[in-house]
Parts: C-alpha cells; sequence; structure tokens
C-alpha cells in the first residue's frame, strides 16, 4: 500500500513517471480483479430533486419556487422499474435530494399528501415497494443518514451508497462549494460511512475531484475510506468522479480535472485503497476509456438503457457494445455484474438481510445467475434461479 508521503509526493507525476504510476496500479488491478471490467444495468429514480442543500456544482438541485420541483409517485417509480426490468435492468438506483422537508415547507406538504413526514420514511416505502413487485434490487443514495435510517433502509435495499465527497472541511467556508451544506460536513458524511460499517451494509462512496480540493486533501480523504473498510469491511467500491463544470452553478466556470489529473489519480487510488476494493470511475462524464482501465480500474458503475444521469444529464450513457469493445480492445471481457458485489451476497444474512435474499430468489448467492447480455437492443430479461 502506498504511504501518504509517497502519494503525496504523486502531485506532478506527468509524462514517463505517470505512465509507471498507472502501469504499478493496472498490475495491482489484475492480480485482484483478473481479466473482467464490470458495469450494473440500472435504472435511475430521482425521488426528489428538492435537497436542504445546494452545492456549488449541482444542477440535479431544484428550488420549489423553480416551479421544476417533483416527488415522484409510487406509480411513477414502478412504471419506471417494470420498464427497466423489461430492459434486463436489475439496479434500482435512488438518487436524491437531502431532506428536503427540514427545509420547505413545500417539500413537507407534498411529503403529507404521500402520507409521510419524512423523505426517509418515503423512500422506505417505496423501496418496499420495488421489492413486492419487481425483480429490481434498489441501491439507495440519499447522501448523509443517521444510524437509524441507515437500518431502516437496509432492510429494503441491497447495497446503499454516499460520496463522501472530500475530507476537507475548508471546502464549507464561504465562496467554496459546500458552504452552506449541512449535509457536506466531511465529519458528519465520516459517521455515515462508519454506522453504514456497524450496520454491516454493502456499500459504494468515493471522491468528487476538481470542486477546490488540494492533492493532499484528495490523498487524505481516499486513506479516510481506506480506514473505515479495514475497520468494518463494507466498502465494496470506490468512486473517483470528475467535476463536470454546469451552467448556472457557482462553479460554472471552474476548471475541470484533466485527464492527466484523473490518471493519476484513479492510479494512486488503486494502490492506496485495499486491492478488494473495487475501484470505478463513471463512463459517460469523460470518453477516455483506455486510459481509465490502463489506470488501474475494474467496474464502470451503473450504466442505463433506459434513464438518462439526471446528475449529469447532459452527458449521455455510452452503448454497452462500445464500452465492451474498448475493454477488447485492451484485453478484458466487459461483464455485467449486480449492485451488490459477490462477496457481500454469499456472506449469508450478514450483508444481505433474510428479507431481501428472499425477495430477490432469482440472483441470491451467486452474484449474477441471470442472462448474460451485452447487447442492449436483443436482451430479453430473463431470469433463471
Ligand atoms: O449514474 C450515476 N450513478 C451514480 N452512482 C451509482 C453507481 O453508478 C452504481 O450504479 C452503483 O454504485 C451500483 O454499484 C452512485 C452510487 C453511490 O452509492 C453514490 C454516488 C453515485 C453517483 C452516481 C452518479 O453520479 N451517477
Ligand atoms: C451523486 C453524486 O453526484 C456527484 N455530482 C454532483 N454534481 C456533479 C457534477 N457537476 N459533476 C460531477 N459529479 C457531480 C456528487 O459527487 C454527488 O455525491
Ligand atoms: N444528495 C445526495 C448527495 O449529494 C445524492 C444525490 S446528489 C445529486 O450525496
Ligand atoms: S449534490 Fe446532492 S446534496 Fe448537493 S445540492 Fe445536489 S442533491 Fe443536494
Amino acid at each position: 500500500m502506498l504511504s501518504r508521503q509517497h502519494a503525496i509526493a504523486l502531485e506532478h507525476a506527468t509524462g514517463a513517471q505517470l505512465d509507471a504510476l498507472c502501469e504499478q496500479a493496472a498490475g495491482v488491478r489484475d492480480t485482484h480483479w483478473p481479466n473482467t471490467l464490470t458495469y450494473s444495468r440500472k435504472i435511475f429514480i430521482p425521488l426528489t430533486n428538492m435537497c436542504r442543500d445546494t452545492c456549488g456544482y449541482c444542477t440535479f438541485v431544484k428550488h420549489p419556487d423553480s416551479g421544476q420541483a417533483n416527488i415522484l409517485n409510487p406509480s411513477q417509480v414502478l412504471a419506471s422499474v417494470l420498464k427497466g426490468q423489461a430492459q434486463g435492468c436489475k439496479e434500482a438506483l435512488f438518487s436524491l435530494g437531502e431532506k428536503p422537508e427540514k427545509r420547505y415547507r413545500y417539500a413537507k406538504d407534498w411529503l403529507a399528501t404521500l402520507g409521510h413526514t419524512s423523505m426517509v420514511d418515503y423512500l422506505t416505502e417505496v423501496c418496499e415497494m420495488v421489492l413486492d413487485k419487481s425483480l429490481m434490487i434498489p441501491h439507495v443514495n440519499a447522501g448523509t443518514l443517521t444510524f437509524n435510517e441507515l437500518k431502516q433502509l437496509k432492510n429494503v435495499s441491497g447495497s446503499m451508497g454516499m460520496m463522501l465527497e472530500c475530507t476537507s472541511d475548508r471546502l464549507m467556508k464561504k465562496g467554496q462549494p459546500h458552504y452552506a451544506c449541512p449535509d457536506k460536513v466531511p465529519g458528519i458524511r465520516l459517521k455515515t460511512l462508519e454506522d453504514a460499517g456497524k450496520l454491516d451494509i454493502p456499500f459504494t462512496t468515493g471522491i468528487l475531484i476538481g470542486i477546490g480540493e488540494t492533492w493532499e486533501e484528495r490523498v487524505d480523504s481516499l486513506m479516510a475510506i481506506n480506514t473505515m473498510y479495514q475497520e468494518y469491511g463494507h466498502i465494496q467500491e470506490v468512486i473517483v468522479q470528475n467535476f463536470r463544470a454546469k451552467a448556472g452553478t457557482a462553479m460554472a466556470n471552474a476548471p475541470e480535472p484533466t485527464l492527466d489529473d484523473m490518471r493519476r489519480t484513479l492510479a494512486m487510488a488503486r494502490l492506496i485503497l485495499d486491492p478488494a476494493i473495487s475501484l470505478q470511475a463513471p463512463p459517460n462524464l469523460a470518453q477516455e476509456y483506455p486510459h481509465y482501465i490502463a489506470a488501474g480500474i475494474n467496474d464502470w458503475g451503473g450504466i442505463s438503457p433506459l434513464t438518462k444521469d439526471f446528475i449529469n444529464p447532459e452527458r449521455s450513457w455510452p452503448q454497452i457494445t462500445e464500452l465492451a469493445n474498448a475493454c477488447e480492445q485492451q484485453g478484458y471481457a466487459l461483464q455485467e455484474r449486480l449492485t451488490v458485489y459477490p462477496k457481500y451476497l454469499q456472506a449469508g444474512e450478514r450483508y444481505v438481510t433474510k428479507a431481501l435474499h428472499q425477495a430477490m430468489p432469482a440472483w441470491r448467492n451467486d452474484g449474477l445467475a441471470v442472462e448474460q447480455c451485452i447487447d442492449n437492443t436483443t436482451f430479453q430479461g430473463v431470469a433463471h434461479g
């Protein structure tokens, strides 16, 4: 494992030095995640776009007065889930704004019409419906959550996630992207990661790079994630996500991370993190697939044949065939996986509750006992257990 000091010294690695760093990271990947890169076939469900935070990079969030604020109702969610299932999707990715009812009367009143006092309770009900009425597995990314909220959601989801973003308190200051965002306080996000560990929740986290953090802060964020893993063993994957500037946000004119920055960060992440943690980079936020593969990733995260990436709506998903070609050109197969990684599914009821195992009999135990598919136009969505 890379020491903090060594990692910090890589800040300006470029040219041949960067190539060598990437080779080293790719070597670790090849030993622990050989021959195959993976992705999860999913639909994206933006349960609500209202949020009590206002991150300087985010266009997903909509103010109640904007005329675009929304909460999806259960039948809208179910319709989308069933469409996704017919297209062979296995993951229902719930990604949503955080606790809007605590800030906006409008959100509170809307939730009341749905019979709830909090977004987390409503989310729980909707996840339960997905398990009851479909074969899809909910993955919940609702940002920071308390111990009890995590516990409640564990019963109705296969896995959960929250991007740590960055451990820097500096980014909370005025003029910085997390100013006045109560859910982006690093200590609170770390607490969520830790509570998820105590609860044995298969967990996805990651860092968002290019939001004003220093290289050293990036190193420390990855080391903090790794420490959590060493303590609890629940972190199944880490996403290194590159910031994309969006018109109309506070960071509209901020520079985006360069390809070299992304390569350097991915390689460093692969060398800092325990090799058993999956390393993911999103394929729709850049086109440089070969470079990402060469920098040590083993996973592309969720890809949808149906729904756009609501967080980066201008960035369309690649065709799965196109991604498969890129992988094959570098000697790797592209394979579908579930939102829960196999080692957590295979650990009995420790990570995935009994009720959930029963709710998804078609693909418990062995990760993905379903029709493998590369071509999203021909898949029939047949599950056999
Ligand atoms: O389509 C997206 N999927 C995102 N995912 C989902 C990811 O791509 C995979 O579908 C899941 O992690 C399943 O392994 C996240 C999951 C998390 O737990 C936390 C953050 C993200 C962030 C994104 C995202 O920005 N866009
Ligand atoms: C769900 C995750 O999406 C990420 N996210 C939010 N806004 C952006 C952006 N402009 N560019 C890239 N990623 C973003 C954050 O890391 C959040 O946690
Ligand atoms: N609000 C959550 C977070 O920032 C998840 C969705 S972000 C568009 O972590
Ligand atoms: S990134 Fe998440 S927490 Fe921040 S404003 Fe957007 S929805 Fe809210």
